[in-house]
Order: C-alpha cells, then structure tokens, then sequence
C-alpha cells in the first residue's frame, strides 16, 4: 500500500493552525499515514528515519531528519517501526529522556513475546514515559478517512499527563480515546486487533449447534422416518421446510437466551441482597455478548420470514392445495367457513408480523451510530421493554402456531412436538421468571426483600 500522499488533497493554507510538532520514527505506511492525518489537523510533523531524504511518499510540508534530530524537536515521539527493530532506540535514551514514546505496535500472534511491545520498548527506553495507543487503528483507515468501525483508540500508560497529551491528539484526529489504565494493559490492547469476533464466537457456536440439532431431528422425523414406514420419498424437504422448522425454533431460542442472563442476574442481585457484588464470569461473558446473541437471533428470524414468504408459490403447496380442492369437487361437498380457524391464522401471522417488526426496531438500535444517537434511559426502554415485547410477541406467535397445529391434525401429521416444546421453553422461562419473580420485587429495596425471604426460610 505504497500511495503517494504529495498526489493527495494538498495541505493548504486553510488548513488548520499549527499546533505543536509532533516528530515520528519510521516513514512506513503507518507512519506516513498517520503523519498525513495529523498535519490534516494542524500538527507540524517531523519524521525520524534512517534515511533522512525527503521522498515522493512522504506528506508534503512534512520534515525528514535522522532519529537523533527529529526526536530532539518535540516532546512526543510516536514510534511506528515494528518491534523486532526497537533495538536501535537503546542508543537514543539521553534524547529520548523525559519524553513520551507512543507504542503503535502489533504483533502478528497473540501473546507472541513475553511482555507487551509497550512494555519492552519502556525496558529499552527507561527514561521515557511510554504510552500505548493508535494499534487499533489501521493505515488503510487513516488514509481513507472511513474510521467508522475503528473510531476507537485504546490508550494505557503509567504517566496519567503522557497519556493525557496523546488522548488530545487522538481527540483531534476526530478519534475516540479510551483510557484502559496502565501499560500492564498493553498486552491485552495489543492482544484485541489478533482476535477474530471474540463476542461473535459463541452466539454463532450456539447457533449452528442449535441449528444442526434441530436440522438432524426433522430430517430423522419428516425425511428418514417417513421413507422407511411409509416408503414415500419427501427428501426435497430439506431445501424450504427443514430449514423453516429450524430457522424460528433458533430464533426464539436465542431471543430468549439474550433475556435469560438478565433474570438471572436480577435473582442473583435479589438473592445477596446487593447489586454490589460481582456476577460469576461465565455470567458476565454471557451478559457482553446479548448484543451479537440478538443480531444473530435476528438473522435467523429473517430466513424464517423469506422462507415462510415463498410457500405460496412452492409447487408441492400448490399441488397440496390443489388436490385438497378436487377431492372436495370430487364427493361434491364444500368444507365450511371456520371462523375460529380464521380467527386462528390470521392472529399467528399478525403476532409473527408484529414481533418481526419489533425485532427488527431492536437490531436497528442495536447499531452504534443509532444507539450513540439516544441517551441510556431510551437505550434502555427499547433494548429492555420493547425487548421483552418483542419476546412475548414471537412466544405467542409460536404458541398460536402449535395451536393452529393441534385443532388441524389430519392436515399436519408430521408435526414436531419435541423441537416445538423446546422452543418455547427458554422463552417461557425467561417470560415467567420476569413477570412472576423479578418484575413484582423492583420497587422494593433489595435489602426487604433480603430479610423476607431469610425471615421465610428461616420459619419453614
Ligand atoms: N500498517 C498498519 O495498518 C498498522 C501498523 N501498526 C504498527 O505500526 C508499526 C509500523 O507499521 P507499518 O508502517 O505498517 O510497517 P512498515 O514496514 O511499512 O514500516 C516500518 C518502518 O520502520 C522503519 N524500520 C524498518 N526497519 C528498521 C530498522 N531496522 N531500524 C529502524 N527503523 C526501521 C522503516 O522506516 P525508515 O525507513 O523511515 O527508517 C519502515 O518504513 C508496526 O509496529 C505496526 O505493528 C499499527 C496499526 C496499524
Ligand atoms: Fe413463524
């Protein structure tokens, strides 16, 4: 990624006032990068290399000198050169003494050495006050201006005022700082860019799990089973109606599982008589990945909804309904008009419509540029209310369903009581223990509640 920044928007005279000069070792993409932005922003940028020669590459306006030069005319030394060559800086320290030495580095493993980069370059340069920042951010972004996924900048240092100073200068590139404490935390900022979604890994395990589960059941029961006892062959299923049965069962499912962890933690709560302690880990892992548990829960709705969408114009419906009509011309009879059965269909579509929709309102908010927009008490009432809502109403939808199932036997034999009835149980759960046990608590304080139930269980 070799780009020429003289070919760029020009640094005008427009630009910015210059602030400070800010000097950076290493004239490779990142540091390139980096520097362009910061002039962009009115930083004076002096660049340390080993070949003090201004290039084509370099930004324009931007000055190249040797380490010992550039380091000398600014107090904050941003280090972009990778790991394996920080020797060199060893022989800087009496320049680099006192000044902040930002750590940009990543590694290509997770835990690849010992301690962090941030750590080793603080070993190398004792008298330096280094400051961990900007290895989230890639020069691609920098150049590109499109910071939307990575506008987050982790920041770690034991010197509160140098992290301060490069927490103003990531404010200023438009970025957002996150002070993540000391440089004991490098190791894991440096750990977060090697991690592939480590919030997305269990709702998707879940979920395919769930989902081959479910799969293998109905091709047992509606495919395998019917071509032994009844030697008719149905194996075209597996295309719309396997993945139909499966795709609402996950959904609900997991739309129950990112409610669950909630009650649980409000009877924790209840049960110690405090919110000040803290939840099991396996809790607060669940708890962090609600989010990426409803979008995938979501995605499964979706696929139930374009699935359900087609039956209308599938060849085996048409030739079921078809047939349903010539028997009935057949014995010259016409079924009557049954109002509870329409009563019936048209209510379970309605609750399956109207639970989408609300579904789909809480992906939506779930986005950042959406939920940055409402302050947390709106977060909270869509997240939280219209969460729960959004559960009743898939919940009913599916009970509505197997009810439709249960007065219409004869036209749906191979209906699926296992998978059914577990779908519904985590939703029930979670519905019951909210409504019945937590909801009902709120308003008292925990501590009552406590002493109550100690005073009950200590009389039985
Ligand atoms: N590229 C990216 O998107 C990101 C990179 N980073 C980190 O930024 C740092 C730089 O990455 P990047 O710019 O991509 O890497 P490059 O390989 O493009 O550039 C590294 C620079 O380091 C300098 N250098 C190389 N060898 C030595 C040496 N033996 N002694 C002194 N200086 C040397 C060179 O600068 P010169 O010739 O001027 O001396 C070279 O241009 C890395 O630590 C990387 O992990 C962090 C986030 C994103
Ligand atoms: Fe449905």
């Amino acid at each position: 990624m070799k780009n020429n920044f003289s070919n760029m928007v020009p640094l005008t005279e427009d630009s910015p006032k210059k602030q400070e000069t800010v000097c950076i070792f290493g004239t490779g993409d990142f540091g390139r990068s980096l520097g362009y932005k910061m002039m962009q922003c009115g930083y004076s940028i002096v660049f340390g290399s080993r070949n003090a020669q201004t290039s084509s590459l370099i930004p324009k306006g931007a000055e190249v000198l040797s380490h010992t030069e550039a380091a000398q005319k600014s107090g904050i030394i941003i280090v972009a050169i990778q790991r394996q060559h920080y020797n060199f800086l060893a022989e800087l320290t009496e320049v680099l003494q006192g000044k902040i030495l930002v750590d940009v580095s990543n590694n290509l493993k997770i835990n690849q050495y010992p301690e962090s980069n941030a750590e080793y370059l603080a070993l190398l340069v004792p008298g330096a006050k280094v400051v961990k920042a900007f290895n989230t951010v890639s020069a691609w972004a920098l150049q590109s201006g499109t910071l939307d996924a990575s506008r987050q900048v982790f920041v770690c240092g034991d010197d509160s005022n140098a992290k301060q100073v490069v927490m103003d200068i990531v404010r200023t590139l438009g970025l957002t700082p996150l002070d993540q404490g000391s440089l004991l935390l490098a190791k894991d900022i440096e750990n977060y860019p090697l991690q592939l979604f480590p919030m997305w890994k269990f709702p998707i395990y879940l979920s395919l799990g769930l989902s081959a589960a479910f799969f293998f059941y109905c091709l047992i029961r509606d495919i395998i089973y019917r071509y032994v006892y009844e030697g008719k062959d149905f194996s075209f299923f597996v295309a719309i109606s396997i993945p139909n049965r499966v795709c609402p069962i996950v959904a609900l499912i997991l739309l129950a599982l990112v409610y669950l962890p909630g009650v649980i933690a409000a009877i924790l709560q209840l049960y110690r008589g405090t919110k000040y302690s803290r939840f099991p880990d396996w809790l607060d892992k669940w708890m962090l990945c609600r989010k990426q548990l409803g979008l995938v829960a979501l995605a499964f709705a979706f696929l139930h909804v374009l699935y359900t969408l087609v039956i209308p114009i599938r060849y085996y419906v048409r030739w079921r309904l078809n047939g349903y009509v010539i028997s009935q011309i057949n014995s010259n009879k016409t079924d009557p008009f049954n109002n509870v059965n329409g009563w019936i269909s048209d209510s379970y579509v309605a609750l399956g419509i109207l639970g989408f929709f609300l579904f789909v309102l809480l992906g939506i908010t779930s986005l950042p540029s959406v939920s940055n927009s409402v302050n947390w008490r709106e977060f909270r009432f869509v997240q939280s209310k219209l969460g729960y809502v959004t559960l009743i109403l898939c919940t009913a939808h599916t009970l509505v369903y197997g009810g439709k199932r249960f007065l219409n036997p004869s036209m749906y034999r191979w209906y699926l009581p296992a998978a059914y009835m577990l779908s519904l149980i985590v939703p029930c759960i979670v519905l019951v223990i909210k409504f019945v046990l937590v909801f009902p608590c709120l308003d008292r304080p925990l501590t009552q509640i406590r002493q109550g139930w100690e005073r009950n269980s200590s009389g039985s």
